[in-house]
């Protein structure tokens, strides 16, 4: 796996004014790129836009060398998102949410068996499997669709705020997983609030109101 994802001078706005400009950022496989900055200042509108969800309305995001058309290209080219919001759906099991996005990715049945258990481990859920996300509290749900994100084994991880309501365990446990994932060969991108664990990062772009301010390479 070799997809580097490159941002080159992207501008990005919800049909109004921009709220990313000339943004450039590059996600690599083996590193960990934290982004940093903020509430409001566009973590969250600079993954959307590596993940395909938001088209730039300058500038341009390149997989592999090539141009992002949109989100099934993301998802081809195996660029997974783990959302703020964690996605999840609250009428499934912990397992089944995990599950269902793999089947979706057309795992064979067996083997997305065999990833969700290993997922939820890792995250220490093996005793959550089974209860209904609805009935998770809030740093396991967040572990739940963490879980979910690893178990797609993504070439590209884009983990928005992942670790925000996690407890200091958790959180060491998570920052460990990601860095693990790049140890794999996947190129991860962390957005955060937290400067402890944007130090513990190899790079660090940090946004001020959509725009790049400092840049640790
Ligand atoms: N769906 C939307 N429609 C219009 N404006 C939006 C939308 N989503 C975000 N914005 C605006 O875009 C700007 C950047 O938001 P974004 O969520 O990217 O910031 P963030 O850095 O991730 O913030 P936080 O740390 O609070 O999650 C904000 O001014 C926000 O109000």
């Amino acid at each position: 796996m070799s997809r580097t994802v490159v941002a080159n001078r992207v501008t990005v706005g919800y049909g109004g004014e921009p709220v990313l400009r000339e943004v450039s950022a590059m996600a690599v496989p083996g590193r960990v790129l934290a982004v940093t900055g903020p509430s409001g200042a566009g973590k969250t509108t600079l993954l959307w836009t590596l993940a395909g969800l938001l088209r730039p309305v300058a500038g341009e995001v390149s997989v592999a060398g090539h141009p992002l058309r949109d989100l099934d290209h993301a998802v081809a080219e195996k660029i997974v998102l783990v959302p703020q919001d964690n996605a999840l759906a609250a009428i499934l099991t912990a397992a089944e949410n995990v599950r269902v996005a793999l089947l979706a990715g057309g795992v064979a049945a067996d083997e997305a068996g065999r990833r969700t258990t290993t997922a939820l481990d890792r995250l220490g859920l093996a005793g959550q499997a089974n209860q209904l996300v609805e009935e998770l509290s809030g740093g396991q749900q967040q572990r739940t669709a963490i879980a979910r994100g690893l178990a797609l084994h993504g070439d590209v991880l884009l983990a928005d705020e992942v670790t925000s309501e996690l407890d200091a365990a958790n959180r060491r446990r998570v920052l460990d997983l990601l860095q693990e994932e790049a140890r794999r060969g996947a190129a991860v991108v962390f957005a955060t609030h937290d400067p402890e664990a944007a130090a513990s990062c190899d790079a660090e772009l940090h946004l001020v109101d959509g725009r790049a301010e400092t840049v640790r390479r």
